[in-house]
C-alpha cells in the first residue's frame, strides 16, 4: 500500500493584506520576515544557508524546489538563515547519487516554516509591482487578525543592523600560517566560498563583525577583506568606521555585496532601499575597466547611490548592472581598494567572476613590494 501523507494547510498573510493559501513543508509553526524572491533554478541549499538572508522570507521562483536533495557539504554556513520559505511544488522525493537526505529532513532538522502550493508568479508579480514588504507564514494560526497583529511587530529591513546575529563570536584563523599572504576577514555574515577562496591562497584571521582596525592590525595583516551580510548597511557605523581607518592606512581592501556598500558609505556615498532588490544567478554585469560583460549571482536588497558615485572625487565606478544600469563594483582612486555589489565566490552560480579574486591577490602583492 502506498504512504499517504496528511500535509495541513499554511497561510501566507503579506503586509499589504494580501492572503495566499498553501499547504505547510518544514516545522510546523508561524515565521516573519521581509519578503523576496531568488530567480535561481538551482542552488537552494548554498541560498537557504546564506546568512546575507537572515531576516528574510524567501520565494523560489523556480516551479520544483528539492529535487535533488541536500548534501551537508552544501552550506554557505553552519545553518539555515532565511527565516521562511515559499515553493509552488515541493519535490518530497530526490535523485543524486551524492545527496546525504530530502529537503524535507533538512528544513525540518533546520526548523524551518515553509509553505507550498502557492501561485509564486502571481506572488513575485505582486512583489514586483509592490516592492518589497514584510510578511507572516503560519501552519498553526489560522485566525488572520492574530496573524495582522504579530506581522505589525515585525521590524522594516530599512535600518535594521543584522550583521551581529550571523557573525563569529570568536577569532579563528584559516589558511597556511606559513602563506606569505595574511588577510583579515571582517565577518558581517560571511559566506563559506568566500572563505574558501581566500584561504586557498593565504592565511587569514576571521574578526567578528565590530571588530576595531586597531585589534586587527595585531594579526600584522596585508590585507582586508570586508564581508556580505544581512539588512541595512546604513546602521553599521562601526563598520564604516574601521574601513574608513583601512583606507587611511592604505592597506589594501576587496569587499562583497555588504562590503560594497561599506566601502560606498565609508566615502561618503549613501545607500538606498531597493525596490525589491537583485536574487538570482543571472544577472548580467559589465566591467567599464574591460568593456566585457560577466552573468552574476547577486543577493541584495539596498544600493549605492549612483548620482552620488557619479560626483564623487575619489570613487569610480568599475562595474555597472545591464538589467537596470545600477553600480555593481566601484574602485578607489589612489588606493588599493575595490569592491562589487555582487558574488563572485558564487555558490550557487557561474564563475564568470572568480577573476576578482586574481585581482585582490594581485593588488596585495603589488602593495609589498
Ligand atoms: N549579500 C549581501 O551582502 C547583502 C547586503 C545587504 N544586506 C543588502 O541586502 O543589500
Amino acid at each position: 500500500m502506498p504512504q499517504t501523507r496528511t500535509i495541513p494547510p499554511a497561510i501566507l498573510l503579506l503586509d499589504d493584506g494580501t492572503i495566499f493559501h498553501g499547504k505547510a513543508f518544514g516545522k510546523i509553526g508561524t515565521a516573519a520576515g521581509e519578503l523576496c524572491f531568488n530567480t535561481g533554478m538551482t542552488g537552494y541549499q548554498e541560498v537557504f544557508t546564506d546568512p546575507s538572508y537572515k531576516g528574510q522570507v524567501l520565494i523560489m521562483n523556480n516551479c520544483y524546489t528539492g529535487n535533488y536533495g541536500t548534501k551537508k557539504e552544501d552550506v554557505e554556513s553552519s545553518a539555515v538563515k532565511i527565516s521562511a520559505l515559499i515553493c509552488k511544488n515541493i519535490a518530497y522525493n530526490y535523485s543524486r547519487k551524492m545527496a546525504d537526505e530530502s529537503l524535507e529532513k533538512f528544513l525540518t532538522d533546520n526548523d524551518l516554516v515553509a509553505i507550498y502550493d502557492v501561485d509564486t508568479r502571481a506572488l513575485v508579480s505582486h512583489i514586483r509591482s509592490k516592492g518589497a514588504m514584510n510578511c507572516i507564514i503560519s501552519s498553526e494560526i489560522t485566525d488572520v487578525a492574530q496573524l495582522k497583529a504579530t506581522l505589525a511587530k515585525v521590524p522594516s529591513m530599512e535600518g535594521l543592523a543584522l550583521c551581529a546575529e550571523v557573525s563569529t563570536k570568536e577569532v579563528y584563523n584559516l589558511g597556511d600560517p606559513a602563506s606569505e599572504i595574511r588577510i583579515a576577514v571582517l565577518d558581517n555574515g560571511v559566506k563559506r566560498n568566500m572563505l574558501k577562496c581566500l584561504s586557498d591562497r593565504a592565511y587569514l584571521q576571521v574578526f567578528p563583525t565590530a571588530t576595531s582596525f586597531e585589534e586587527c592590525e595585531k594579526f600584522k595583516p596585508h590585507a582586508y577583506f570586508v564581508s556580505n551580510g544581512p539588512g541595512d548597511p546604513a546602521p553599521l557605523k562601526y563598520a564604516v568606521d574601521t574601513v574608513k581607518k583601512i583606507l587611511d592606512a592604505n592597506k589594501p581592501m576587496f569587499g562583497i555585496c555588504l562590503g560594497h556598500q561599506l566601502l560606498a558609505l565609508a566615502n561618503g556615498i549613501p545607500t538606498h532601499k531597493m525596490h525589491h532588490g537583485h536574487r538570482g544567478l543571472n544577472h548580467p554585469v559589465k566591467n567599464l575597466l574591460t568593456g566585457k560583460c560577466e552573468i552574476t549571482t547577486q543577493n541584495h536588497g539596498f544600493a549605492v547611490d549612483q548620482e552620488a558615485v557619479k560626483a564623487s572625487e575619489h570613487v569610480e565606478v568599475t562595474h555597472i548592472n545591464l538589467n537596470d544600469n545600477s553600480v555593481e563594483g566601484i574602485r578607489v582612486k589612489n588606493k588599493p581598494a575595490f569592491s562589487v555589489q555582487y558574488h563572485p565566490e558564487s555558490t550557487p552560480g557561474p564563475h564568470d567572476s572568480r577573476y576578482l579574486f586574481d585581482d585582490f591577490f594581485n593588488m596585495i602583492k603589488a602593495n609589498m613590494k
